[in-house]
This record gives structure tokens, C-alpha cells and sequence, in this order.
């Protein structure tokens, strides 16, 4: 069992009669990436903000590393580094200088500060004010905040939000490096399974207040069914025939799409039977990971 950095169990918040999270139980290892994925709305912010203690939970617990938050907060929340939310700077500054507020307050030396810019590549903008940093610098300059203190956990909510696909890229490499050469566990919440997938190892997946999927990538992965579409002329008697004789059958005009892995018969036989409807067209394709997550998303059903 790998070590966890945080661990909740049935954490539950309401706000008035909405539960916007819900017994969520979140489990993120050590040392991993772990993309915490979901629409807007669906309670990542509300999730986070309850890890940081920004946020108290009406019920349920939390664990980092091992404490209970929120009585722990000051030994955890000095291990990690956080950007949640749009954050705060001095436009009128440089971003040497916004980090050199922080560091004073941190009581950090001020080596640190070269450091983190250098992570975030940032040092040849460091003497530029903040108010002509692109949205992609302004996001580096808050990461670069975050990881001031040398956070063995960092929190990012939705850290590529608005930026350009280059601006993504950057991030994405950002976080590959700080997991896998500093050992550093990263939770970054995205409402995109194309921002996450390539680098997370661990996804966990909320809808509407309730975590639906929870695990490694790969085993999503291999969740995803083999589709056969067939178009046929008499679609209305061939959707009655094959529903008759079990099959997970989706319309749509003359568009039969049968859910291959509940399909117990060969091919051929699916072919024999839809024969007599006049097949026009028929294909198989793999359900892309999209769709497996429109699907857990869209409709709430839990894996
Ligand atoms: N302070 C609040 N008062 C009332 N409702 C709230 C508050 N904060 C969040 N909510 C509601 O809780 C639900 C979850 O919101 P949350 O911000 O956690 O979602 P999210 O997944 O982070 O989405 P987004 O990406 O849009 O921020 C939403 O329906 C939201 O309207």
C-alpha cells in the first residue's frame, strides 16, 4: 500500500441545501501527480479549499501526512504550497520583488527566491513588473510563490485555466520536473481530462459532490469498451431485436452503437442478426478516454 499524503474519508460540505461535496474519500500517494478532474461546478475548489483549510467540512475526516487537519494545520500547511484560486500580486512590482514580500514574511533566504524563478523560468523576467506578465508568467509567478517554502505537497486548482495551448505545455513540463526529479506529490484540480492525462498518474474524478472514479490512469484506460456501430435501413425493428436479446443499444437516427463487452456473441452473429434490417454501414472504434469521462461526468454513474 503506498504511502498517502492525503487521505479523506466522507468528506462532506453543504452549502444551504446543496451538498457540493459529497463523502468524498480521496486518496493521493506520495510522490505522484495526482489530477483531480471534474466540470465546473462539480466541487474541486470547495474539496481543496477544505485540504488548505480555507474551507471547514461539515463532516468526514482529512489526514496529510499522517495528522488530522484542521487540528495539525500549522505542522501540514508548512509542508505545502498552494495556488488556489486567481492570485494576488503587486502589479506595480517586479516579480523578484512580489516573491521578495513573501520570502520576508516566510523569513526564507533570499537565494530562495532565484531558485523558484529558476524552476518556473522566470529569472529573465524577474526585473519585469507584473502588470506586462503574460497570463502563463503571472500563473509561473504563482507557482513559483507556492514553492517557496520547498513544499513536499503542492495544490494547484485549475493552474491552466485560460492559458494558450503553449502556456498549458509549460506547465505541464513544470510539474513532470517538480514530481519526478524533486519527489514532490502534486494535486492540480482541471475541468479537462485532455489538460491531465498525459501527466497524471492518479486521477480521481467528481461529479456533482461525488467522487465517481478513483485510481491509476491506466485502469481507466482499460475501461474503455469496444463499440459497434451499424447503419441500417429499418432501424426501429433492429433497436427492438437486439434490446430483446440483451444488448446495450444506443439510436440515433439510423445509428445502432452496441456496447461491445456486453456482447457474448461473436460478430459474425451481431451481423446475422441485424442482416434482415438492411445493414448499410458497420465499424468498430474504441470509446476514447472523452467519452468515457463525458460519460461519468454526464451522467453520475460511479465505477
Ligand atoms: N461560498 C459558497 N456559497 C454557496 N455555494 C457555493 C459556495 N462555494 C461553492 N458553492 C457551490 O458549490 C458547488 C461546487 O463549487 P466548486 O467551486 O467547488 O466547484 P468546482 O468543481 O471547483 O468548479 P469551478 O471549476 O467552476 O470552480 C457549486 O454549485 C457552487 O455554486
Amino acid at each position: 500500500m503506498p504511502q498517502l499524503i492525503v487521505e479523506t474519508k466522507g468528506l462532506t460540505r453543504r452549502f444551504g441545501e446543496l451538498v457540493s461535496v459529497n463523502e468524498v474519500n480521496l486518496e493521493v500517494p506520495k510522490g505522484k501527480i495526482y489530477g483531480f478532474l471534474g466540470p465546473n461546478g462539480a466541487g474541486k475548489t470547495t474539496t481543496i479549499k477544505m485540504l488548505l483549510g480555507l474551507l471547514r467540512a461539515d463532516a468526514g475526516t482529512i489526514r496529510m501526512f499522517g495528522q488530522e487537519m484542521p487540528e495539525n494545520s500549522l505542522d501540514i500547511l508548512r509542508k505545502v504550497g498552494s495556488l488556489v484560486e486567481n492570485p494576488s500580486y503587486y502589479g506595480h512590482l517586479t516579480g523578484y520583488k512580489n516573491l521578495k514580500i513573501l520570502s520576508t514574511l516566510l523569513k526564507l533566504p533570499d537565494r530562495r527566491i532565484g531558485e523558484v524563478l529558476e524552476i518556473v523560468r522566470l529569472t529573465s523576467s524577474a526585473n519585469r513588473k507584473v502588470s506586462g506578465y503574460s497570463l502563463g508568467m503571472k500563473q509561473r509567478l504563482g507557482i513559483a510563490a507556492a514553492l517557496l517554502r520547498g513544499p513536499q505537497l503542492l495544490i494547484l486548482d485549475e493552474p491552466t485555466n485560460g492559458l494558450d495551448p503553449a502556456g498549458i505545455q509549460e506547465i505541464r513540463h513544470l510539474m513532470l520536473s517538480l514530481a519526478h526529479d524533486q519527489g514532490m506529490t502534486i494535486l492540480l484540480s482541471s475541468h479537462l481530462l485532455s489538460e491531465v492525462d498525459t501527466i497524471a498518474d492518479e486521477i480521481g474524478i467528481i461529479s456533482s459532490g461525488r467522487l465517481v472514479y478513483q485510481g491509476a490512469l491506466e485502469l481507466l484506460e482499460r475501461r474503455r469498451g469496444k463499440v459497434l456501430e451499424f447503419a441500417v435501413e429499418r432501424p426501429e425493428e433492429a433497436l427492438r431485436t437486439l434490446l430483446l436479446q440483451g444488448f446495450i443499444v444506443e439510436r440515433k437516427g439510423n445509428m445502432l452503437s452496441v456496447a461491445a463487452e456486453n456482447a457474448s456473441m461473436p460478430q459474425a452473429e451481431l451481423f446475422k442478426l441485424l442482416g434482415p434490417y438492411g445493414i448499410m454501414n458497420a465499424r468498430e472504434h474504441s470509446k476514447s478516454l472523452e467519452e468515457l469521462f463525458m460519460e461519468l461526468t454526464g451522467k453520475g454513474v460511479s465505477l
